[in-house]
């Protein structure tokens, strides 16, 4: 797998131009045409701040205790078939790591345009730094800036598009960005695989299983920086979509919200907890459970007065080079799949495509 795999041409990405960039420089003007998108914002009830409600929170250190496992293992459960999402707490991966990809991403964002541009998306391309991919939000474009990465497996790497800024400080075995992104990739594979273990516990499937979905596959990397904007009720941070791969770990940088998921048709804000992630399903991982787990629409909208940072990684999944339902779990539900099997390649086409026309590729899945 890998050698010839290509997103580009398949989505577009708008460069940061010095337009933009002191656009979002300037939080207090009203932001240019192209990010206006009033109608958009405003559609759908988001949820106040007066009413109090909870979303899930699962402990990693419950999941590993045998006394309080099985607990965990229904909350986990709970929160991927009714939510598709949770704030992962006491994770366990290494702290120094995660630090390190903080501090790194934070000094990329903050130096200049000029440095960042290094990197910057090539016509027609995926990776770089750039705004995200527009979907179809006609011609409009989200409020951040994004650098988008395929991190593993390292012989899918693209290095020229890997930044070396910011270059080495603090920690004595590391370069640049360059070691933070490599050492952190490797790092949320692992936190990935053990919490796989306890979703394989609570769907009913061999451990492997799920596992093995998810070994040597690719993993990509968003790390997106939304600046503040007065004028929230205009601009997007992130268009409402799903994610397209398997699970998602999701990184605050800093404490400030944006970002928000929609259940039952209302906007649910995500209150950050310190030091935790934010884990998703993403659609293929919907596939994989049968639609047992619920890939769910997630949007960002960005803060008055503070700007936000977070750093995502995306893990892809297949069983066997084919998007499908596990084979145990369609057994246990008497042979009936929920969607039907499509190769993987042909699946990140039609997933790419489906964004762009605002469509969702695995609805065509469903049987
Ligand atoms: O930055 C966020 O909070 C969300 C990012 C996201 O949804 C994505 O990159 O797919
Ligand atoms: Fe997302």
């Amino acid at each position: 797998m890998g050698e010839s795999r290509n997103y580009d041409k398949i989505v577009n990405r708008d460069e940061i131009t010095d337009a933009a960039a002191s656009a979002f420089a300037d939080a207090g003007q009203t932001p240019p045409e192209k990010y206006i998108r009033t109608e958009e914002v405003l559609d759908g009830v988001v949820v106040g701040e007066d009413e109090s409600y909870d979303l899930p929170v699962v402990d990693m250190v419950r999941l590993l205790d045998p006394e309080s496992s099985a607990t965990e293992i229904a909350k986990l459960g709970d929160a991927c078939r009714n939510w598709g999402f949770f704030q992962l707490i006491n994770h366990g991966a290494d702290e120094a790591v995660v630090q390190q990809m903080k501090d790194n991403t934070v000094q990329f964002f903050n130096s200049p345009l000029e440095s960042k541009k290094k990197v910057a998306v090539r016509e027609n391309g995926f990776e770089g730094f750039g705004h995200h991919y527009s979907r179809a939000s006609l011609g409009k474009l989200d409020w951040a800036e994004s650098m988008i990465l395929i991190t593993q497996p390292p012989q899918d790497r693209n290095m020229e598009m890997w930044p070396t800024n910011p270059p080495s400080f603090s920690f004595p075995y590391m370069d640049s960005f360059r070691d933070a992104l490599e050492v952190y990739s490797v790092e949320m594979i692992r936190l990935a695989r053990r919490l796989l273990g306890f979703m394989a516990a609570d769907l009913g499937v061999e451990r492997d299983a799920l596992l093995d979905a998810f070994a040597d596959k690719r993993q990509s990397m968003a790390i997106h920086y939304y600046p503040p904007c007065r004028h929230r009720e205009k601009v997007m941070g992130i268009t409402p979509h799903t994610d397209g791969l398997g699970l998602t770990l999701l990184l605050h940088v800093d404490d400030t919200p944006g970002l928000q998921i929609r259940k039952d048709g209302r906007w649910f804000p995500v209150r950050p907890l310190p030091g935790a992630f934010v884990v998703n399903v993403a659609d293929i991982l919907e596939v994989l459970s049968n639609g047992a787990y619920r890939s769910v629409d997630h949007r960002v909208i960005p803060d008055a007065e503070r700007g936000r940072t977070t750093v995502v990684i995306f893990q892809e999944a297949a069983v066997g080079g084919m998007v499908a339902p596990l084979p145990g779990l369609v057994e246990k539900k008497g042979g009936e799949a929920r969607y039907r099997s499509i190769g993987i390649e042909e699946y990140i086409k039609g997933n790419f495509n489906a964004l762009a026309h605002g469509t969702r590729f695995i609805e065509s899945l469903r049987i």
